[in-house]
Parts: C-alpha cells; structure tokens; sequence
C-alpha cells in the first residue's frame, strides 16, 4: 500500500552488496511509477530512470532541456514507489561541478540508489546521435570529485558515463575510464560501445562494476544478459524500452479505433482492469476504509 517499505538507505546498501557479487544486474528503464512497480513484479534486480524517457514524456528532445527540479522530482515518484533501487540518469550534472554536488544531495533525498553523471559538453545530447562533443578530462574528473564529496549516504552510487568513445575511440575510453575511476567513480557506464569485444576491452581496463546500454535504434548492437555476463558486465539497462513498447502499441490502438471503430479486437494485448488493481494493490488499501476494495472484477 502507498509506497516501498525498503528505506532509500537500505535499497543503497542492497544494491552495493548485490553489485559487489559481480553478477549482472538487470534494471529496464520504467516510463512511470507504476511500470517501476511492473519490473519490479517480474523480477528484476532494480529500475533505472532514464533522461531520453524523462523528456519525450513532456514531449520534449533529449538534449538538457530538462530541469534538476524536474527530473528529481519525477525520479522520486518513480523510486518511491517500488522496493528494488532506482538509478538516475542526471545527464551532465545540470552545471557546473557545484551544480553536480547540488544533484547529488537531491538525488539522494529523492530516494534513488545511484546516479550517472557524464562527460559530454552541454548541452548534451542523447548517446547514440552522431555530432557529439565531450568536456576535457580536467573538468570531466571535476564533475566526479564534485559528486563523490557532496553524498551524504557512502552507499549512494555514483557512476561516471563517458561519452568520448564515439569521439576519440576505445582507446580514449579506456583512458578516460581509468581517470574516472581514479577520480572516485562507484562504477563506469561506457557510452555507445559497439561490440562485445569493447565491452570486454573496457573490463578487462577498470575494476570497477561496469554498465551497458542496450538501448534500441543506436549505435551499440543488442545483446543478450547471457552475452553481456560473459564479459564481464554488472548491470544493462533497457532504457527506453518500455516507453517504445507501450508507444508503439498506443499507436496500434489509435489506428483500431479509426479502422474497426471500438477496442474490442485488442482486449487481449490490453493490462486487464483486475492486473491493474493487483497491481496498484487495491486491497491493501481496504485497511484504511473497507469499502474501498468491494468490488469483484471478472476477467
Ligand atoms: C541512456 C540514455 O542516456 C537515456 O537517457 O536513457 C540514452 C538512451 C537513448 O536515447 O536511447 C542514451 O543517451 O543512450
Ligand atoms: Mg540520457
């Protein structure tokens, strides 16, 4: 009922000592807090709150239109609202290295387990677009050091995301990495790695846990959880996924309701009204006022 009963600081704690087993944690990007609650269902390890989904929810391109305010505020609701830990996309940070600390302590007072701030100019721009420009190390290093000093929680993830692969090569990911780590970095989150061999040079360069991006339609080749185990990964992330799912089946819907004229015909690709209710946990709620949940619902 209402929200998890697993205390920000306890998800933070699960999360570290799951991620130090080495093993690959699986965290689809929810579009919502409900689908948080969804993935969380299904059985996966945590839920990651993705910037790309946080701006076309308000119709808006990816590129750091969104506000410190605003995306906090959406990742709260989001975080709040399932038991596994939420990691957030903070993009660049929203400024300046004081401006990364700031983020970080909202983060953290939002509810999230971890962040990933990155090394691309700003405005940024989504990963997988070409044109691309990434910051010097000395201020890429800077927006970490800021990051790591403002947590309060020393379980609150911070994860650099590199983006200069796309720009200067593996080679100058591997360094960047290396620097990152050294800068204090909880975990790397290389950008737009193109094959598992990269992925495999960039684990075999850094220690810490890394992450990849199976993001659809862009630059990295999508591979299996069983693939990215084997070398070496320790958390994937379907960012958007679930947003170009339920897109992609609005858009089905709508075309219906102009051909066929009524919805009868995708009942069955419909979330019936009694997994809603499930899911919402409408029952729980019945401990407040009994007449809240006097309803049967056929299916
Ligand atoms: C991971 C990412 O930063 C996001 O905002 O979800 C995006 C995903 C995407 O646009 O497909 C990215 O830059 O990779
Ligand atoms: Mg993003």
């Amino acid at each position: 009922m209402l929200y998890a009963q697993t205390t920000p600081a306890d998800k933070r704690a699960g999360f570290r000592e799951r991620l130090a087993s080495g093993e690959l944690l699986r965290f689809p990007g929810a579009f919502n807090p409900l689908s948080a609650r969804l993935i969380e269902r299904k059985g996966f390890d945590g839920v990651y709150i993705s910037g790309a989904v946080l701006s076309a929810d308000l119709g808006l391109p990816d590129i750091g239109l969104t506000t410190l305010t605003e995306v906090a505020g959406r990742a709260k609701q989001i975080a709040r609202m399932t038991e596994l830990p939420a990691i957030v996309d903070a993009d660049t940070g929203f400024g300046e290295p004081m401006n990364v600390a700031r983020t970080v302590q909202e983060m953290e007072d939002a509810g999230l387990a971890g962040l990933h701030i990155e090394d691309q100019i700003n405005p940024k721009r989504c990963g997988h677009l070409d044109g691309k420009q990434v910051v010097d190390e000395h201020t890429a290093l800077q927006r970490i050091r800021a990051a790591v000093d403002a947590r309060r929680d020393p379980n609150f993830l911070v994860m650099a995301r590199t983006d200069i692969a796309a720009v200067d090569g593996l080679d100058a990911a591997i360094d960047r990495a290396k620097a990152l780590v050294d800068a204090g970095a909880d975990a790397i989150f290389p950008e737009a790695m193109r094959s598992l061999e990269e992925f495999a040079a960039m684990r075999a360069a850094v220690d810490v846990p890394l992450l990849a991006n199976m993001t659809e339609f862009g630059k990295s080749e999508l591979f299996t959880v069983q693939q990215l185990a084997d070398v070496g990964m320790n958390l994937v992330i379907w960012p958007v996924s679930l947003l170009r799912l339920a897109m992609g089946a609005a858009e089905r819907g709508l075309d219906e309701l102009t051909d066929a004229g009524a919805l009868t015909g995708l009942l069955p690709q419909m979330q019936h009204r009694a997994d809603l209710y499930e899911l919402i946990d409408y029952e729980g709620y019945n401990h407040f006022d009994t007449s809240i949940f006097n309803f049967t619902v056929a299916r």
